[in-house]
C-alpha cells in the first residue's frame, strides 16, 4: 500500500467531510485521514431528468453538498476549511436512479427492481480546495465518479421483507447495505467494493495524486495515472514540498507494513523527517492527533468506567438548556452562555468543552455552536427532541440508579430510598405532583415520538378499522398510526391524570379527528372496543401476575380475529443485547417489571388464547410483537 504519500498532503490541512454517512467516515478514518465531519444541508432534490447519465446526477449532488458546507463554514462560522470532500451514492437500474428509500414500501419497491438483476452503483465525489482572500471565499472544484456493478440473486418475497424489517435498508441508496446483511443478497460485485459502501477510496487517492503530484514534462509521455503510483513513482514525482512536509514513511517500525500504517490504522508521522532515516520509532497518533499509549489500554472498560461522567455532562447541559441557548445562533462564547444561563464562566467553559469533545457541540475560535443532531435531538423543541427523557433520566433515573446495589441485593425497586417515599403503585409515584407528572409524560412522549414510525410500520396494519392504545399517554403513537393508515381510528386509553394533561403534546390538526382520548385504569375499568389492542412499553412495567390480569381482561373483550400489538425492547434469547439488558436494570430499580425475551412474551400471550405470535426487530428502541386471538 502506498497511499499515504498522497494522504500525507492533507495532514497539515483542515479537511472537512461534508457527509453524515458513517460508512464514509469509517472508510477515511481507517486509512488514517484526520478530518472534521460537517454534514451537508443540501437537499438531494436535483431534477434527475436534467442529467444525461445517472453518474452526472451523483457528481452534481456531491458537488452541491460540498459547496454548501464550504460556504456555510466560511460565512456562518468564519472558519474556512482548506479542503471539503462531498460524496453521493446512487443505484442505477434500467436507466432509473434509486436513492435512499423513504419508507418500507419504498425499500420493497427498490429491492424488487434489483432482484435477480445486475445494477450499477455510482458514487460521485467532489474535492473542493478553499481559500479566503479579503474575506471572499475562493474555491477550486475537482470531481469524479466511480461505477461498480453489483448483481443480486433471485430473492423470495419473504426474504426481501425480512431484510426490510431488519431496518438496514432505510439510510442506504437502493435500499441495501452490501457491507452487512445486504451482502447476503449479492451474487457478484465487479469493481470497487468501497464505492458501493459510499466512498471510492482508490479513485480518490488517484485523484489526489493527480492534484498534488502533477506529472512533470519528462515523465508525462510514459506515465498515465490509471492506477495508484508506486512509492518509487512518488519519489520521482516529488515536488519538493514533501521534504518539508511532516509526513514521512516509517520504514523502521516492526509492526508496520510497507504502507507505514500501524495495525490500528493510524499513519506514522514525525516532527522531524531525519528521525525516520535513523530508524527512530515515532509515536502513533490517533485520529485526534494524540499519541497512542505504549501500554495496551482496555478502552472499552475505561469508557464504561467514565460513562456516567459523559451522561451527567449531557444531562446538566440539557437541564441548563445550553443547547436551547445555542439554537439558531452563530458561535457563542462560554462567557456569554454563562451570563445568559446564570452559571460560572469557568464551570460553563469546562462543560461546553466536554460537550464539544463528546461531539455534541462544534467549537471554533469564535465560540460554540450546536451540531445538526444536537438541534434535532437535544434542544427542547427539536424535531425528535429527547430533552424530556434526558431530564427524566437526570431527575428520576439517576437517583434510582445510585441504589442499584440495593436493588440487586434485594431484587426490588428503590423509590423509597431514592425519594424517601414508601413504594406505592408505580404510576401514583409519578403522578403525585404536577411537575413530576409532566416531566414523566414529556419523557414518554419523546421516546414514543422517536419510535412511532418503526412501531407503526413493523407490520401491515391496514386491515384494522379501530385500535385502542392502552397506556398510550400523549398519543404520539396513535397520531403516527392514523397518518399511515387512513382507515384507522385510535382510542388512547390512560389514567385520568394523564388524559387531563395531553393537550400540550398534540400535533397541529390534520388527522387528529381520528384520535380520541378516554380515561380509565386498564386494571380496573372496562376497556374500549377495538380490533387491535396496543400495549407499548406497558408490559415491561409489571410482574407476570399483573400481566396475566391485564391480558385476561383484553382476551375477554377481544373477539376472535382481534389482535394485540406489543412494542417493547425484546431481549434476544442469548441475552447479548446490552441496551435491552440495561433497560431491564432500569426496570429493576423502579418497577416490579422487567424486559422479556420473545419466548417469554409468546408464553404469556398464548396462555390467554393469543397465537401466531410474530416478532419484528426494528433496529429502533422498540421491537414489535403481533398476535391474534383464536
Ligand atoms: C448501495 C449501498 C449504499 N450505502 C450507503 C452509502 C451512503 O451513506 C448512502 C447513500 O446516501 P448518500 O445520500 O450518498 O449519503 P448519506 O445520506 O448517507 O450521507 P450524506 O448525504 O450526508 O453524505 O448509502 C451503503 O452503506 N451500502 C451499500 O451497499
Amino acid at each position: 500500500m502506498v497511499l499515504h504519500p498522497v494522504l500525507g498532503k492533507l495532514v497539515s490541512k483542515r479537511v472537512v467531510l461534508a457527509s453524515a454517512s458513517p460508512r464514509r467516515q469509517e472508510i477515511l478514518t481507517n486509512v488514517g485521514l484526520r478530518f472534521e465531519v460537517v454534514p451537508s444541508w443540501f437537499k438531494e432534490t436535483l431534477e434527475k431528468s436534467y442529467f444525461a447519465a445517472p453518474y452526472e446526477y451523483a457528481v452534481e449532488t456531491a458537488k452541491q453538498k460540498a459547496l454548501e458546507v464550504a460556504n456555510r463554514m466560511h460565512v456562518k462560522h468564519l472558519r474556512t476549511p482548506d479542503v471539503v470532500i462531498g460524496a453521493d451514492t446512487i443505484v442505477s437500474v434500467d436507466e432509473q436512479i434509486l436513492e435512499k428509500p423513504v419508507d418500507k414500501q419504498d425499500a420493497y419497491r427498490m429491492l424488487s427492481r434489483l432482484n435477480g438483476k445486475e445494477h450499477s452503483v455510482f458514487t460521485g465525489v467532489a474535492i473542493i480546495h478553499c481559500s479566503s482572500k479579503d474575506n471572499q471565499l475562493e474555491m477550486e472544484v475537482t470531481d469524479f465518479y466511480e461505477e461498480t456493478k453489483v448483481k443480486f440473486s433471485d430473492l423470495s418475497e419473504d426474504l426481501l421483507w425480512e431484510y426490510i424489517h431488519s431496518g438496514e435498508p432505510m439510510d442506504k441508496a437502493g435500499g441495501y447495505g452490501i457491507q452487512a446483511l445486504g451482502g447476503m443478497l449479492v451474487e457478484y460485485v465487479h469493481g470497487d467494493f468501497l464505492n458501493v459502501m459510499g466512498f471510492p477510496l482508490n479513485h480518490f487517492c488517484k485523484k489526489l495524486a493527480e492534484l498534488y503530484y502533477p506529472p512533470s514534462k519528462h515523465n508525462v509521455q510514459h506515465k498515465k495515472y490509471d492506477s495508484i503510483p508506486s512509492v518509487d513513482t512518488f519519489e520521482n514525482l516529488s515536488d519538493g514540498e514533501s521534504e518539508s512536509s511532516n509526513f514521512t514513511e516509517h520504514k523502521g517500525a516492526s509492526n508496520s507494513d510497507s504502507s507505514g500504517m500501524c495495525s490500528s490504522g493510524s499513519i506514522y508521522y514525525s516532527e522531524n523527517s531525519s528521525s525516520v532515516r535513523t530508524g527512530f520509532m515515532v509515536p502513533l497518533e490517533n485520529q485526534n492527533g494524540v499519541p497512542e499509549s505504549a501500554t495496551k489500554l482496555p478502552s472499552k472498560i475505561l469508557e464504561l468506567m467514565d460513562g456516567f461522567r459523559a451522561s451527567k455532562a449531557l444531562f446538566v447541559a440539557s437541564k441548563l438548556k445550553m443547547f436551547d441557548h445555542l439554537k439558531n445562533k452563530g458561535p457563542v462564547k462560554a462567557v456569554d452562555i454563562a451570563n445568559e444561563v446564570g452559571t460560572s464562566v469557568c464551570g460553563t467553559e469546562r462543560l461546553l468543552d466536554a460537550c464539544a469533545a463528546l461531539g455534541l457541540l462544534e467549537k471554533t475560535p469564535q465560540g460554540y455552536s450546536n451540531t445538526d443532531s444536537t438541534n434535532t435531538y437535544l434542544t427542547s423543541d427539536g424535531e425528535y427532541s429527547l430533552h424530556g427523557y434526558i431530564i427524566h433520566s437526570n431527575d428520576h433515573l439517576w437517583p434510582l440508579f445510585t441504589y442499584l446495589e440495593s436493588a440487586v441485593k434485594e431484587g426490588s425497586r428503590q423509590n423509597h430510598r431514592a425519594f424517601g417515599k414508601k413504594a406505592e403503585d408505580l404510576f401514583k409515584d409519578y403522578y403525585h405532583s404536577q411537575e413530576v407528572k409532566q416531566r414523566f409524560m414529556a419523557a414518554m412522549h419523546s421516546i414514543a415520538h422517536l419510535t412511532a414510525r418503526d412501531v407503526a410500520t413493523a407490520f401491515d396494519l391496514s386491515r384494522f378499522k379501530s385500535a385502542c392504545d392502552l397506556g398510550g399517554c400523549t398519543g404520539a403513537l396513535a397520531h403516527e398510526l392514523v397518518q399511515i393508515y387512513p382507515n384507522l381510528k385510535v382510542t388512547v386509553f390512560d389514567l385520568p391524570e394523564v388524559i387531563a394533561n395531553t393537550s400540550y403534546f398534540q400535533p397541529p390538526a390534520q388527522h387528529t379527528a381520528r384520535v380520541t382520548f378516554v380515561s380509565g385504569d386498564f386494571f380496573k375499568d372496562n376497556l374500549p372496543e377495538a380490533d387491535l389492542y396496543i400495549l407499548s412499553r406497558v408490559l415491561h412495567d409489571w410482574s407476570d401476575e399483573k400481566i396475566h390480569v391485564l391480558l385476561s381482561k383484553i382476551s375477554a373483550v377481544c373477539k376472535p380475529g382481534c389482535e394485540i400489538l406489543l412494542a417493547e425492547m425484546v431481549l434476544d434469547d442469548e441475552k447479548k443485547r446490552s441496551t435491552a439488558l440495561l433497560q431491564s436494570l432500569n426496570m429493576l430499580v423502579q418497577t416490579e417489571g422487567k424486559e422479556r425475551s420473545g419466548s417469554e412474551y409468546r408464553a404469556l400471550l398464548q396462555q390467554h388464547g393469543f397465537t401466531n405470535v410474530k416478532i419484528r426487530v426494528t433496529g429502533n428502541l422498540l421491537d414489535v410483537i403481533l398476535c391474534i386471538k383464536t
